[in-house]
């Protein structure tokens, strides 16, 4: 069974809200192990206590405010603290001992043990099975090295089913001696943990969700990547990034598990993944404020990396030089002791630097500084330049603003094409396409930014410069009521390359298309009402279109994701002629027509399938037959046959009498469908038979025949045999006469029509990357010309 480490840092903890947050969270996983720091100050509390020993009377008041403060934190969180409340009497009454013995680290425990119990305590209470577990059990480090095996062995017989909630920060000397972790222990001691559980992941809760390609404080559009590659995390934490610890990730360097960076205010959103397995390109700049150079003897071994570990601070090996050292001017007189110590005699420079180091992305055709930023560097004129292929480094003899900042990161990051996306339609196949779309702009991130810049639907409309996908449904909720006139003024001020995805069932929508092309839109269109408009209103948008060098994406219009109008594109391309399309069509009529065998009645097979999210909003559009009309014709005019909607013949499956009216009554008489069914069920069964609704186009001496129609036909017939849902496209042409050219698949749902919206999106990024590219090599080769 996969295993998680979840760690929750002191500010996590500060107050029995907090520590009810903690419990929600875990509530969802009840077998996971759990690390746990002191709550909020605690740590910092018992160290102020310490240096207190030899002033009795403050020391006293002091001690006995932390007591206090630990029961009121108990008595708040627990509906029965008693228990927890005699451990801390007997942990407070313990300290002025261990100072008196100088065992400071048994004093510093308190905070962690404080936690771990609480919140094995409260989950308790919440019926969850957890234990309390001090990691000084079996946590052991030899010269703070951590011994894995004796560790392993002893926490052996410690593991308990349910949830383990161990002491962070915490461990001992393998003579038994109570020791800490030093800075971000906590974090280190779940990296370790991790290791010994050979967990899957180790999910680091903090109160961001993210990891920035830069300080995001001091550079605002920095970008927030949700996975990080190891080898780029190491040279970040190895430069004292906040967030990632070069300490915490060392104990997962040969081990699988991913480390994800989570906020704990922000529970449902995955977070951030440290992976090794994470193909994505991500790149960084960071900065040291105050650095020095230090120049080591030629015939020095030391290694930089060991150096930082054992120091706790960075130490970077410049890049390309490995006798000289960076590091931040706080670490420059331990440095010179741990070398003094070793007989290593170094050179620290005079002065100190603003060190900027950019830690390149792993693509080798990424890892050129770009002209830009050449120049930017020209006039800023580093001190000193240090370069490799993972990591560029400028030390600056005055410091850099924050604007200064962003300019070299804006400079320096490929620069991506932002796409502006504006989604219309936020039902089935809207939420789905926005669940996927983190996943997408991950994937391109680095090549362009699918920016999500706009979102409406029916009622409200909601744009901003960048909208976040966390909570886009809150927003949008409490977004305003919109105007024909306010959406087009909005639609208007976004910046170009901008697209439009509709994803609504409007035709009233579908007939502003001119307006948004003018506005400079790409459309992307699941709504099949635009490609199905009247033939001069079709063909005027097209016209438009092509004039103002816009796209019209709209592949999901038939057979949701499956690519059957771009085949029909590369055989005519290729040089090929159709002459027929024929098949299934209507995913909705494929899954009812499949199914119904006499047990269910019909009417309630077609509220499953609009449960399912095959069915359009109105069913009858499915049943009519009217939806697999649109697409036949949808296919007619790919093949630029010059067909209307009404010279497609059609046999309609709903009985007359529910055709009028709202969706809502349609429901309440839905049964009238089981009566209408059931005498046609019977008599194709009487046949051995089996019902399909079947569209067909068949040009002949350049002219079109297309029709709908539901038909009976014997099992062994090609369209009898398929998974319900399925649509089937039977395409007959020159190259594929005798044995036509066969396309089957699932034709309706939520995820694979979403899925085909991201495949047109998908197609119209990389025409943008490539459009971006041209543009960026014609000003190359102009300002070439110009020298
Ligand atoms: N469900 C499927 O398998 C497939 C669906 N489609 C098409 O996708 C579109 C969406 O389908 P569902 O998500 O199932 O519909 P839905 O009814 O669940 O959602 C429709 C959304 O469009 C919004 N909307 C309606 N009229 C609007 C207008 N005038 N302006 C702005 N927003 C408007 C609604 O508020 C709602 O958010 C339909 O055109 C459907 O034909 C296409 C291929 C497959
Ligand atoms: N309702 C439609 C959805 C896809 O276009 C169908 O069932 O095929």
């Amino acid at each position: 069974m996969s295993l998680v480490v979840h760690k929750f840092g002191g500010s996590s903890l500060a107050s029995a809200e907090r520590f009810a947050a903690v419990a929600d969270i875990l509530q969802k996983e009840p077998t996971a192990w759990v690390v746990v720091s002191a709550p909020g100050d605690t740590t910092d509390e018992l160290l102020a206590l310490a240096e207190l020993r030899e002033q009795p009377e403050c020391f006293r008041t002091q001690l006995s405010e932390l007591q206090q403060k630990l029961h009121l934190l108990a008595r708040r969180t627990l509906k029965q603290p008693e228990a927890l409340l005699q451990l801390v009497d007997s942990w407070i009454a313990e300290i002025a001992g261990f100072l008196a013995a100088q065992q400071l680290n048994d004093v510093l425990a308190i905070g962690e043990r404080f936690s771990s119990q609480l919140l094995a305590a409260l989950l308790n209470e919440r019926g969850l099975r957890s234990q309390a577990l001090d990691a000084r059990d079996f946590l052991r480090l030899d010269a703070a090295v951590v011994d894995w095996h004796l560790s392993a062995q002893l926490l052996e017989p410690l593991k308990q089913p349910g949830l383990n909630v161990v002491t962070g920060y915490i461990a001992r000397t393998i003579q038994g001696q109570s020791i800490t972790l030093g800075r971000n222990g906590s974090d280190y001691s779940a990296t370790i943990l991790g290791r010994l559980l050979n967990a899957e992941a180790i999910h680091i809760w903090t109160d961001v969700d993210a990891i920035y390609s830069a300080d995001p404080r001091k550079v605002p559009s920095a970008r927030a990547y949700k996975q990080v590659p190891w080898q780029q995390a190491l040279t970040l934490a190895a430069l004292g990034n906040p967030v990632l610890h070069a300490k915490t990730l060392s104990p997962l360097l040969d081990a699988p598990a991913d480390l994800v960076v989570r906020s704990s205010f922000n529970p449902e959103h995955p977070g951030c993944k440290v992976s090794q397995q994470s193909a994505i390109e991500v790149q960084f700049l960071t900065d040291i404020q105050q650095a020095a150079l230090v120049s080591l003897p030629a015939n020095c071994l030391l290694n930089a990396h060991e150096v930082a570990a054992q120091l706790q601070q960075p130490v970077i090996a410049a890049p390309g030089q490995a006798q000289q050292w960076l590091v931040p001017a706080a670490a420059v007189d331990p440095l010179l002791s741990l070398l003094a110590s070793q007989q290593v005699y170094a050179r620290v420079s005079p002065q100190l630097y603003h060190l900027v180091a950019w830690v390149k992305p792993a693509a080798r055709r990424q890892k050129q500084v770009s002209t830009q930023a050449q120049h930017w560097l020209q006039r800023q004129a580093p001190a000193a330049v240090f370069n490799d292929e993972q990591l560029a480094v400028w030390l600056f003899e005055q410091p850099l603003s924050s604007l200064e900042l962003t300019e070299l990161h804006q400079a320096l990051l490929p620069s991506v094409v932002q796409l502006n996306l504006v989604v219309a339609g936020t039902g089935n196949v809207g939420s789905e396409f926005l669940q996927l779309l983190e996943r997408q702009q991950q994937a391109l991130a680095g090549q362009i930014e699918l920016n999500l810049a706009g979102l409406l639907n029916s009622r409200q409309a909601l744009f901003a410069e960048s909208l976040s996908l966390d909570n886009w449904a809150e927003q949008l909720q409490r977004a305003p009521l919109y105007t024909e006139q306010s959406l087009q003024l909005a639609l208007q001020e976004l910046a170009e390359p901008k697209v439009l995805i509709d994803l609504t069932p409007s035709r009233a929508f579908a007939e502003r298309y001119p307006q948004f092309i003018q506005a400079g839109f790409d459309l992307i269109s699941a709504n099949k009402q635009g490609v199905t408009l009247p033939l001069a209103q079709f063909q005027q948008i097209k016209q438009l279109a092509a004039q103002q060098q816009v796209q019209w994406l709209s592949n999901t219009t038939v057979g949701a994701g499956l690519p059957v109008q771009r085949l029909l594109q590369e055989l005519r391309s290729s040089g090929d002629t159709v002459h027929a399309v024929s098949g299934i069509f209507s995913g909705t009529l494929s899954w009812l027509l499949a199914k119904f065998d006499g047990s269910v009645p019909f009417s309630a097979l077609l509220k499953q399938a609009q449960q399912l999210g095959f069915t359009e909003p109105d069913p009858r559009d499915d049943l009519s037959g009217k939806d697999v009309q649109r697409k036949l014709l949808v296919l007619a005019r790919e093949l630029d046959l010059p067909l209307e909607l009404e010279q497609i013949a059609l046999e309609p499956l709903l009985p007359a009498a529910l055709a009028e009216g709202s969706v809502e009554a349609f429901w309440q008489q839905a049964e009238l469908l089981d009566l209408a069914f059931a005498p046609v069920l019977a008599d194709a069964q009487q046949q051995g038979k089996v019902l399909r609704y079947v569209a067909e186009l068949r040009i002949e001496q350049g002219q079109a025949k297309a029709q709908v129609r539901l038909v009976s036909v014997a099992p062994e017939h090609p369209l009898a045999a398929i998974i319900p849902c399925d649509n089937v496209f039977v395409i007959e042409s020159d190259w594929y006469q005798q044995n036509p050219l066969v396309l089957k698949g699932p034709g309706a749902g939520r995820q694979v029509t979403a899925g085909g919206v991201h495949a047109d999106l998908a197609l119209l990024a990389k025409q943008k990357i490539a459009a971006a590219k041209a543009a960026q090599h014609s000003q190359a080769q102009a300002a070439a010309w110009v020298k």
